[in-house]
């Protein structure tokens, strides 16, 4: 395995990036020295990092979407409404599914048709079709910091093009836009691949261009037990880091029960900074994103906008720097503008009326803390023991061992052993622990959570729990009680 978590050598870096450039005809618009002199003539305000630290700094929690529409005027359009009408604190482009595939001349037939019937035929913007300098229309008018959002195994072309571009932001890994994305891509080719991005990062940089990025928290964002999200979130984070990258935002995906998320967003940080300080790292800056709900909705909007004021609330009282919005439309797919706005004024008023509340520190939130801190360090600890110290060895062997393994996860690489289920009180417990290298009294922890509420609810823990969980909150229930 010719995999390293060390930075890439310039000539090879050069020499991907010759192919890399040639991949689409948009490619030949980039030039590195001169987007670099572009990113220096954008005021602070639109670079993205910037302001997460000053957010990070006066303890706000901030607002954003996701958004992307196939034509640049259109979703220019969408984009200056949800900053508007829906206040939002940063903006996404949300790309669209060929793109991420890297599939550009179905993305350009999406185009294309889009413009005949007047409507977007893409699920999102085609990036790298629109090319450098339409890019550089969105961010020069929009007033606040934009960044990529998409789910790309190879998002080597893209990050050349949106970060020339003058995007200040780009979501992804190599593991968390594997995993929940692909079926037959190696995670050895996607951290490959994201090392280069990362070190394309790393090269604006050292130019004094600052470029965040953010790993994908939420993984297939279905009952994912935090510390398995915690593990792949700090890989990501030290893959990074390694290339260059300072600004760095780690995700969680909620999952529902409040002392739980408040303990993953307050344990998230802590983790990176002991991971990537016990690596020898120190140049980087950590802020955290809380996602709303990522698995089922219901359908009634006014659930629905119940649904996100609880994300909003778990955000707000665990002190995310950001929080990404769901619409009221979410159990139905692409919101309407109007909807995606709605979401975020929700989302808004709960972050201003709880801002300058907290959560007191119970032995309850003490406990959670602690069960995802040991989880966490014995899942990160493992992964560098089969790397011998390198983590990127260790991720691909602990994904091939199960010591990494993702519910619900398309990839064949994910052993796909391992079972969550909520407890009574609906945090997310682990029924069946496949190969996670827990030792003994964390799997007590576990067992006893659960086979309280089998008590509670009659029955023996059982697969069926599982089931009744995936589909509780679509049915405006939390845990999914048998009827
Ligand atoms: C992590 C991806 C799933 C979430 O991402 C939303 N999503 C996907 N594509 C778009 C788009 N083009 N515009 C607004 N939201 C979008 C879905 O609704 C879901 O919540």
């Amino acid at each position: 395995m010719d995999l390293a978590n060390r930075t890439i050598d310039p000539e090879e870096f050069f020499r991907q990036r010759q192919e890399v450039l040639n991949q689409w005809t948009t490619g030949k618009d980039v030039d590195f020295e001169e987007a670099v002199a572009y990113h220096k003539s954008l005021p602070q305000s639109k670079v993205f990092g910037h302001k997460l630290a000053e957010g990070k700094a006066k303890g706000i929690t901030f607002a954003q979407p996701r958004a992307g529409v196939a034509l640049l005027n259109e979703h220019l359009e969408l984009l200056r409404f949800l900053e508007e009408e829906g206040e939002a604190d940063f903006l996404p482009t949300t790309i669209d599914s060929y793109t991420r595939q890297n599939r550009y001349a179905e993305a350009q037939t999406g185009i294309d048709e889009s413009r005949m019937v007047g409507r977007s035929m893409l699920n999102g913007f085609p990036a790298v079709n629109h090319g450098v300098a339409a890019c550089r229309r969105l961010i020069e008018h929009l007033k606040v910091p934009v960044q990529v959002r998409h789910g790309t195994p190879d998002a080597r072309l893209l990050a050349e093009i949106t970060l020339a571009g003058g995007f200040t932001a780009y979501e992804g890994g190599g593991i968390s836009y594997n995993i929940p994305y692909a079926k037959e891509v190696s995670i050895e080719n996607t951290i490959k691949y994201w090392q280069y991005v990362d070190r394309l990062v790393g090269m604006y940089e050292e130019k004094g261009v600052s470029i965040n990025r953010e790993p994908f928290g939420p993984l297939t964002g279905t009952l994912v037990p935090p510390s398995v999200s915690h593990g792949v979130a700090v890989i990501e984070g030290i893959l990074a880091v390694a290339q260059g990258v300072r600004s760095l935002t780690l995700g969680y995906g909620q999952c529902g029960n409040l002392l739980q998320d408040v303990a993953a967003i307050r344990t998230l940080p802590l983790l990176a900074a002991e991971y990537l300080n016990k690596l020898g790292y120190s140049d980087f800056d950590i802020t955290t994103v809380f996602h709303q709900w990522m698995g089922g909705f219901p359908q009634d909007e006014a659930k629905a906008y119940g649904v996100i004021s609880w994300g909003a609330a778990a955000a707000a009282l665990g002190k995310a720097t950001k929080v990404i919005v769901k619409s009221p439309h979410e159990a139905f797919g692409i919101p309407t503008k109007e909807a995606n706005a709605a979401g975020l004024r929700t989302t808004k008023q709960i972050l201003n009326m709880l801002k300058d509340q907290s959560l007191p520190m119970t032995e309850d939130l003490a406990l959670e803390e602690k069960m995802i801190m040991e989880e966490t360090r014995a899942i990160l600890d493992r992964t560098l023991d089969l790397g011998e110290g390198d983590i990127a060895v260790g991720t691909v062997r602990a994904f091939q061992a199960g010591v990494i393994d993702v519910p619900f996860a398309p990839s064949r690489y994910n052993a796909g052993r391992i079972l969550p289920a909520r407890d009574s009180q609906g945090a997310v417990r682990i029924l069946d622990f496949g190969n996670l290298p827990f030792h003994e009294d964390i799997k007590e922890f576990h067992r006893e959570r659960i086979a309280l509420r089998g008590r509670d609810e009659g029955r023996d823990p059982s697969f069926q729990m599982v089931i009744d969980d995936i589909y509780a909150i679509g049915k405006g229930m939390l845990v999914g009680r048998p009827k």
